[in-house]
């Protein structure tokens, strides 16, 4: 079977989507989610979708707002998490949720109680990460279904920027995080990345997921992908460890897939 043909019939096999420029596959992404999001609440009632921050993130989300196609959602019927946090003030400019209102969620009729933002440091738990990861994880608890054996919601589609260093949410290569099997969500410490301090779902939480979904753009992020889709281990590389339960989906600009082996390159790029 040629590597076309498997990928559509594998579920654990990554496929790769190639397009010409960040711009576009912002646009490509965002008409991809209106798709699966209106699909999700024709099969099922509701969507439940996990976003990411991150400039690519930032950049599907503000391609969203802008596309006229955006009021085919029924946005009142929408759940919205965070992949991870910047366990920073509420309001902060740094944090995901600050970035995804502003390039979206402030423009369109979302249900308040449906946007579920991780908790800011300052607040209920203070300055503790762990706590604030405990009650994260009791809350994605608390919306998962009889059915659901790792405590989260199957959400439709979970959204991960793909860091220079390989890193998604805010697991990071060989740090604490990448290595937790029992737990939802993590308090990060020390993270490489500023701020030091986060919260993150874990592995186990991601692959809990429908369609897991990897946006990388820019050729810093070039050699991340080509390590990540060349099966290393998910510690030096978590990006490898992100998969589906269905589908896993890399979409990537033609920077961002330079280094990619020609048999990962897919056969067909816009
Ligand atoms: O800090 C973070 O970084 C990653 C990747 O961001 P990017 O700007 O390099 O695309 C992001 O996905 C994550 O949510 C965020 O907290």
């Amino acid at each position: 079977m040629r590597a076309e043909e498997r990928s559509e019939v594998d579920v654990s096999t990554p496929q790769v989507v190639v397009h010409r420029d960040k711009e576009l596959m912002a646009q490509a992404a965002a008409a991809r989610l209106i798709t699966k999001v209106v699909d999700a609440q024709a099969a099922r009632g509701s969507a439940s979708v996990v976003l990411t921050g991150g400039r690519n993130g930032n950049a599907l989300l503000a391609a969203l707002a802008r596309s006229p196609a955006r009021d085919a959602v029924d946005w009142a019927r929408l759940d919205l998490w965070w992949g991870d946090e910047r366990f920073l003030p509420e309001g902060d400019p740094e944090r995901n949720v600050t970035q995804a209102r502003e390039a979206l969620l402030d423009s369109v009729p979302v249900t308040p109680e449906r946007v579920h933002a991780m908790p800011a440091s300052g607040g209920r738990y203070g300055s503790d990460a762990d706590a604030a990861a405990e009650a994260y994880a009791a809350e994605l608890a608390a919306a998962a279904g009889a059915e659901d054996h790792v405590r989260v919601p199957s959400f439709d589609v979970l959204m991960l920027g793909v860091g220079p260093d390989t890193h998604v949410a805010s697991l990071f290569p060989e740090h604490p995080g990448v290595r937790e099997r029992s737990r939802t969500v993590v308090g990060v410490h020390g993270s490489p990345k500023p701020p030091p301090t986060r919260v993150s779902l874990t592995l186990p939480a991601i692959r809990a997921a429908r369609e897991v979904w990897l946006l990388a753009a820019g050729e810093d992020k070039a050699g991340a992908v080509a390590v990540a889709l060349s099966a290393p281990g998910e510690l030096q590389a978590p990006a490898s460890g992100a998969y589906g339960r269905s589908r896993t989906l890399w979409l990537l600009d033609r920077a961002a897939a330079a280094k990619l082996p020609p048999q990962l390159y897919p056969p067909a790029s816009s």
